[in-house]
């Protein structure tokens, strides 16, 4: 019965206000509209999964919200009235909004704990980053993370050493030390074993408790796991929206996406 609450609040915005909104927005390349029309509402604390067949639009849509793209026409909105259209990448970033490539890019000749560090230090160089005296917050805040990405136990391995998925979860721990409101994760669970991928679908859902949080993800057992409401892109527009069981038995999106 509580788990069945749990499961229906995922599928509900929390507090019902928006953190991302994007509007009517288009963006060709070459003439070819790879966004077309394409509204999207994220709410404050909710997690969405974003699926769609390859060419659907989810990189370019991921690559608006965070600037490294200009759409043409349209809006997108990050809490409140921010205009993201009207900032560079790394003003985005500041503004809270964090991104997860599909590739890990950690620092593999660091351990799993100074990874976190200069992740945490922000601009500062890597040594200074390394030397500079630690406060008893900063060191709270690597424990906390550290657990919440499963890797309490692995803070003095060597990135390096790291399983694929474990690479995986530290970027994302480093990505949380910059403490976004917003966090964009692109099909984080390619090339994981299973256990790993149900991991991933806990520490994200875990993650999703204190921030949005978008996923696109192609593996559809990963996203029934998720547990959240699903958004289905085609042709760089929504074609279905809503819970997993409603969007995967839609007749147009098993025509263009599932039934292939
Ligand atoms: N910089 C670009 N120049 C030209 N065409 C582009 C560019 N970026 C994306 N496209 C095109 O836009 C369309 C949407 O691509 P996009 O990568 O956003 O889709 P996707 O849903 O992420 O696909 P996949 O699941 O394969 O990653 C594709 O037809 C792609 O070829």
């Amino acid at each position: 019965m509580a788990e069945r609450r749990e499961a229906e609040a995922r599928l509900r915005p929390p507090r019902g206000e928006t953190l991302l909104y994007l509007n009517g927005v288009t963006k060709a390349f070459d003439g070819f509209k790879a966004i077309n029309d394409l509204s999207l509402v994220v709410a404050r604390g909710e997690m969405r999964a974003i699926i769609g067949p390859n060419g659907a639009g989810k990189t370019t849509m991921m690559d608006i919200i965070t600037g490294k793209t200009r759409p043409d026409a349209g809006e997108v909105f990050f809490a409140g009235d921010t205009d993201l259209t009207r900032h560079d990448e790394a003003e985005i970033a500041s503004l809270g909004i964090g991104r997860k490539f599909q590739k890990p890019t950690v620092f593999e000749g660091h351990t799993v704990e100074e990874n976190l560090r200069l992740a945490l230090s922000g601009s500062r160089s890597i040594f200074a980053a390394l030397l500079h005296r630690r406060g008893a917050a900063e060191d709270a805040r690597i424990d906390a993370i550290l657990r919440t990405v499963r890797l309490a136990d692995r803070r003095g391995a060597s990135a390096a050493d790291l399983s694929h998925g474990q690479k995986q979860w530290l970027e994302i721990g480093m990505l949380l030390a910059q403490d976004p409101e917003l966090l964009l994760v692109d099909e984080p669970v390619a090339g994981m074993t299973d256990a790993e991928t149900e991991e991933t679908a806990r520490l994200l859902r875990d993650i999703a408790r204190t921030r949005s949080v978008v996923v696109v993800e192609h593996d559809m057992h990963f996203v029934r796991m998720l547990g959240v409401k699903v958004t289905c892109l085609h042709e760089g527009h929504v074609l279905a929206e809503g819970p997993l069981d409603m969007v995967s038995a839609d007749p147009r999106v098993i025509e263009v996406y599932l039934g292939r």
